[in-house]
């Protein structure tokens, strides 16, 4: 499926695995990749996501949130399960071969029930490893499938989302949702098997195998249970809000990074270095208390565990030596209770130190979860059944308003028709919202009032694919990806020969500059174009529009950084493009103006036709230009 159809037709779950050794030879140590947590919306992402306030819901709640990604894998998970519970039951009848051993074999001198005995004890280990060995490999393959579907997903919802969910989120924040979200939940799912379930299950098997040894014993062993979760179930609150907590300053720190790289000309020059240095350190300060408090939550919860078992362990071994040395149960049922018993305290061990992993892959899942629910613009616009491949007479705008979140009104009853085929121009002053109209011509906003519609069909009913694939667009700020020149122009259209490519360069007046590169088509534009100049990078941006050959083309502000000789000859270019094309152009700049069909200048929220295309001085004068 390519990554089209999955935009299109909707995303289909895959599933993941872990990798842990089963082995407790090294004692009990959950693994803790990013000590990253809980759901962490700070107040500044706005109100695009889905969920900003701290929730309620109950970590493995949460976490059970994300069990989709496994449904595709059902039969691998049976499988590991089976082998799981085959391996469990093999290794909880071992210590039953010690009773055997001692009151049969030893004590009773029956030699065939040692040797069955020993076979069955070679067997059982073999079967444990064979089985465990693929288990391992089923389950790593599951975990790992399933965190790439969630990490895909989040990728392909972050290309949907309304687009003013990057006006209000910060671009650490979203990176670290990739980078130690995933990897905390990562983490979790990895442990699942061996720190939670695997060691969970040999509890309950071996809390039932020391009744089935001595009932009084097994009476006292079942102490371990509350004595264990007390502490974790106590302190899980605790820790999930300093995880989550501790996710708000981590996603602080990294935006702090992000900032800092990006705007290092702007540091440099304004010497801005010491408040930001001043400003990390105050992040990076705060990182480490909260990050000292989830650890010191984490280490009591833990202990809280630890020391109750331990202390269980010595109270058993006492009093059974008591039962013991007053004949009340056979030492070879002593013997054959305490290794059960160790390793129930052991398995227990296990589960109350998955919790801390637990409580932050939830906050994770959460902050994964949030963004998922963040709704999409085709989601909102619900069906859209029509595809058109060609616009037949007009783009039409009809009482349009538009108000940002938090603005007054940016567009106050807005009326254009853009017949096919014609050269429209939007004058308007700075912020005066004719970008804003371009957004609604794209399909990527919906108004609050009045509609967009495209040969009569409202724009909510149209595809986004069908109707991009008929527009080529230069934005104002022009983005360059960090690959080739001849790349960045082939983004216009993936399949466009070198020669097209070259082409589109020759008409947006750039292929001279390119060709005397000593890399010409092959120079790498740098970082967001950071090897090229404003003039240079609006020009490639303007042939990658123009390689689609388009029929509708869009222009925001795309000459604004040009010497007056190169925009005349773009905009003697655009008119030798005219033929059968429709092209929108939005600027505040009055050249050209005589060639367009139409001039309206956009003032107060509102269209009005251009006053005097002939006397433009007179005219910028009237529209405040
Ligand atoms: N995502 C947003 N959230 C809130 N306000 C916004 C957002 N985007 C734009 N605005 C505001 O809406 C107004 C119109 O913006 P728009 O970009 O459409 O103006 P413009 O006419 O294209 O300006 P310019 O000529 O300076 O590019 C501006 O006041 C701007 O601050």
């Amino acid at each position: 499926m390519t990554n089209k159809q999955k935009f299109t037709e909707g995303f289909k779950f895959g599933k993941t695995q872990a990798t842990y050794s089963n082995s407790k030879l090294a004692g009990p140590k959950v693994p803790q990749g990013s000590q990253a947590a809980r759901g962490s919306y700070s107040s500044s992402l706005g109100p695009t996501f889905a969920g900003n306030e701290p929730s309620s819901e109950s970590p493995l709640l949460v976490l059970l949130g994300l069990g989709r990604y496994f449904k595709n894998y059902k039969v691998r998970l049976g499988i590991v399960l089976g082998l799981l519970f085959t391996e469990i039951i093999v290794y909880s009848a071992i210590p039953f071969s010690f009773k055997f051993l001692i009151d049969e074999a030893l004590i009773g001198k029956n030699e065939t029930v040692l040797y069955i005995t020993g076979a069955l004890l070679i067997g059982g280990t073999i079967l444990i490893t064979a089985a465990g060995t693929v288990r391992d490999y089923l389950y790593n393959w599951v975990s790992a499938r399933a965190i790439r579907d969630m990490r895909e997903e989040l990728f392909i919802h972050l290309q949907r989302v309304n687009l003013d969910f990057y006006a209000n989120t910060r671009l650490g924040d979203v990176l670290s949702r990739f980078s130690t979200d995933l990897t905390a939940l990562e983490n979790a799912v990895l442990a699942l098997i061996p720190w939670g379930i695997s060691p969970l299950l040999e509890a309950i098997f071996g809390t039932a195998l020391l009744f089935a040894l001595d009932w009084k014993l097994g009476a006292i062993a079942t102490l371990i249970w509350p004595i264990t979760f007390l502490g974790p179930v106590f302190f899980s609150t605790r820790s999930t809000a300093a995880s989550y907590e501790r996710k708000i300053e981590e996603a602080k720190v990294l935006t702090a990074v992000e900032e800092s790289i990006s705007a290092q000309n702007l540091i440099r020059v304004y010497d801005l270095d010491g408040s930001f240095w001043e400003k990390f350190k105050g992040n990076c300060e705060k990182l480490f208390h909260v990050s000292l408090r989830l650890g010191l939550t984490n280490s009591y919860l833990e202990r809280s565990a630890s020391g109750g078992i331990l202390l269980l362990q010595a109270v058993l071994l006492i009093s059974g030596a008591w039962f013991a040395f007053h004949g009340m149960v056979s030492v070879g049922a002593l013997a054959a209770f305490l290794p059960p018993f160790l390793n129930l305290s052991y398995s227990l061990l296990y589960v109350s130190q998955y919790f801390p992993t637990m409580n932050q892959a939830s906050g994770s899942a959460r902050r994964i979860l949030e963004i998922l629910r963040t709704p999409t613009f085709e989601s909102e616009g619900g069906e859209r059944p029509f595809a058109p491949s060609e616009l037949q007479n007009s783009i039409k705008l009809e009482d349009l308003h538009f108000r940002y979140k938090g603005r007054t009104k940016n567009l106050n009853g807005v009326n254009l028709e853009i017949k096919k085929g014609t050269y429209t121009v939007i004058l308007g002053q700075s912020g005066s919202g004719k970008s804003t109209i371009l957004k609604f011509i794209l399909g990527m906003m919906e108004p609050s009032q009045g509609k967009v519609t495209l040969d009569g069909i409202a724009m909510e009913k149209i595809r986004l694919d069908a109707l991009h694939s008929m527009i080529g667009i230069v934005f104002q700020d022009t983005f360059l990806f960090h690959t080739s020149i001849l790349e960045n122009i082939r983004m216009g259209r993936p399949d466009a020969t070198p020669e097209e490519a070259i082409e589109a360069a020759k008409l947006a007046e750039i292929h001279e500059f390119i060709s005397a590169l000593p890399d010409g088509y092959e120079t790498i534009a740098g970082d967001k174009g950071s090897k090229l100049s404003g003039g240079e990078k609006q020009r490639i941006a303007l042939a990658r529009a123009l390689v689609r050959n388009p029929q509708i083309l869009l222009l925001d502000e795309a000459t604004s950084a040009l010497d007056p000789i190169t925009e005349a000859r773009i905009l003697k270019t655009l008119q030798k493009l005219r033929e059968g094309r429709t092209i929108v152009s939005v600027t505040h700049r009055l050249t050209g103006l005589h060639a367009a069909d139409q001039v309206v200048v956009l003032k107060n929220g509102t269209l009005e036709p251009y006053p005097s295309p002939e006397n433009d001085s007179l005219s910028a004068a009237a529209i405040g230009l």
